[in-house]
């Protein structure tokens, strides 16, 4: 579904190498020390940037010279990810058409998932009148209606408080079930690891440094003890 294949990233003199592969329906999380690349792995996915060398596959196509707008992949960030001067409902619209202007069948489906987000009562409000979390329901909602079976996210929920957090991690779960879609999340936080079913990727100065579940990463001591985890975050 995702492949890698000795991507290579230029900042400058600074280099990211990245060999990687994800399975579809596969939750992954993104974790590492700021300034180490996950973001820019991401982007990489997304298609924002272009790697200096190697291969991207998604879905066994090569998508490396394609641009973001062309290839199966959703992008949620931590904030911004909605325009303010646009209704929930033209937010959501964005999703399926760039003109906002939608056929009966899209408006269904609009109707659909707005209700499945819990906003369906919210449509003609505007993202400054809304909560942190519901303006992350909206850009999720939105996602939905792109249908690509591809998610990333980049510090998605760090900005909500640790109630709500836990209920939009719900939401996602239960999402990237009914949708099988494959998930990359970046996250400072080790409290937004699924600790008992989770590959992790721990990323250091541009590279790959540890690519397993989380037992395991908590047994790998000196990734681990960098991270500031032990046996007793199990
Ligand atoms: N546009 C850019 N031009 C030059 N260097 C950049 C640019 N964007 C990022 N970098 C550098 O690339 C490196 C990786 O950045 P990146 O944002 O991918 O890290 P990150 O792991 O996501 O960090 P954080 O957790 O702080 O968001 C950093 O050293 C950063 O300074």
């Amino acid at each position: 579904m995702i492949k890698l294949k000795h991507v290579i990233y230029l900042y400058g003199q600074q280099q990211m190498v990245f060999n990687f592969n994800a399975n579809k329906g596969e939750t992954i999380t993104i974790l590492g020390p700021s300034g180490a690349g996950k973001s820019t792995l991401l982007s990489l996915i997304a298609g924002f940037i272009q790697p200096n060398s190697g291969q991207i596959l998604l879905n066994n196509q090569d998508v490396t010279e394609v641009p973001a707008s062309k290839r199966p992949v959703s992008m949620l960030f931590q904030d911004n990810n909605l325009f303010n001067h646009l209704t929930v409902e033209q937010n959501l619209a964005l999703g399926l058409s760039p003109t906002l202007k939608l056929s009966p069948q899209q408006r269904e489906q609009l109707l659909r998932i707005a209700s499945r987000i819990g906003l369906d009562t919210y449509l003609s409000v505007y993202p400054s009148q809304l909560s942190g979390g519901q303006k992350q329901r909206v850009a999720i909602g939105r996602c939905l209606l792109q249908h690509r079976p591809i998610l990333l996210l980049d510090e998605p929920f760090s900005s909500l408080d640790p109630k709500l957090k836990k209920e939009m991690f719900e939401l996602l779960y239960e999402i990237q079930q009914e949708y099988q879609l494959t998930v990359l999340m970046v996250t400072h936080q080790l409290e937004d690891i699924n600790k008992n079913n989770c590959r992790c990727l721990v990323v250091v100065s541009g590279e790959i440094a540890f690519d397993g579940d989380y037992a395991q990463l908590v047994k790998e001591t000196q990734i681990a003890s960098y991270l500031g985890i032990n046996a007793s975050s199990l």
